[in-house]
């Protein structure tokens, strides 16, 4: 059993509280689900979470709910941003102007079950959202690590291609927590799904343990 990041802690912004006794374990395997309404709090959570986890030296990949890119420059540069942290500021900057072929050939590997090897060269301003959300997905796979904290990560893909990219998340990561929305996906990605109502967290289980209407509950006014 793994030390629990959280152990009946408040969560929030400042001295504002989103979640109080908050327990939150990870052991190395788990992927979690967060679900609850709009304002829940998971968001909040996953910050929580991912600033433990760092604060413990875990390499973490991140998907952010708005894809935070950078619009003006191209899908293989936003990309090449996930490892900025593993060089100095002469090798990045280098490499943003003239990216290295070796780099290069890294992303489009990525890209390829992503669907965004044409897009390569793109500036980001000019893609759709969910070729946005795939190009924040790219910078995550490219900075890799133990860890995936996703934040609504295939909030703008169709059905299908949500639940292959989960599928690639499973495989490239050991351990994940996203936030998500569809129940269905949710269920399907999910070994724990954590419910969050109320400034609590409202259940912790494994899916086929949650009933539809402990499920439905989180939701309800
Ligand atoms: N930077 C912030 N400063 C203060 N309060 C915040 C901040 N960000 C979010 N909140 C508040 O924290 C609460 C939880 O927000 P959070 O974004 O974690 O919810 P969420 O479940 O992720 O929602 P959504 O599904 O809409 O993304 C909300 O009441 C929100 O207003």
């Amino acid at each position: 059993m793994t030390a629990p990041l959280l152990d009946r802690e408040s969560v929030g912004y400042g001295s504002a509280a989103v979640l109080s006794s908050v327990s939150f374990s990870l052991a190395p395997g788990d992927r979690v689900v967060l679900l609850g309404r709009s304002g829940s709090g998971k968001t909040t959570l996953l910050g929580a979470i991912r600033e433990r986890l760092e604060r413990a030296g875990s390499r973490v990949a991140l998907v952010p709910q708005e894809a935070g890119l950078v619009p003006t420059l191209s899908v293989l540069r936003n990309a090449l941003m996930g490892r900025l942290d593993d060089h100095g500021t002469l090798y990045n900057l280098t490499n943003l102007v003239r990216p290295r072929a070796r780099d290069r050939t890294a992303v489009a590997d990525i890209l390829e079950p992503l669907g965004l090897v044409p897009e390569i060269d793109r500036a980001v301003e000019r893609l759709s959202g969910g070729q946005k959300q795939r190009t924040a997905l790219a910078r995550a796979f490219f900075r890799g690590g133990a860890y995936l904290i996703g934040d609504e990560p295939v909030s703008a893909l169709d059905e299908r291609q949500g639940a292959e990219v989960l599928d690639e998340i499973g495989r490239r990561f050991e351990t994940s927590v996203l936030a998500l929305h569809d129940v269905a996906l949710a269920r399907s990605f999910a070994t724990r799904i954590v419910g969050l109502k109320g400034g609590q967290v409202m259940l912790d289980g494994a899916p086929e343990s949650l009933s539809e209407a402990e499920i439905g509950a989180l939701y309800a006014l």
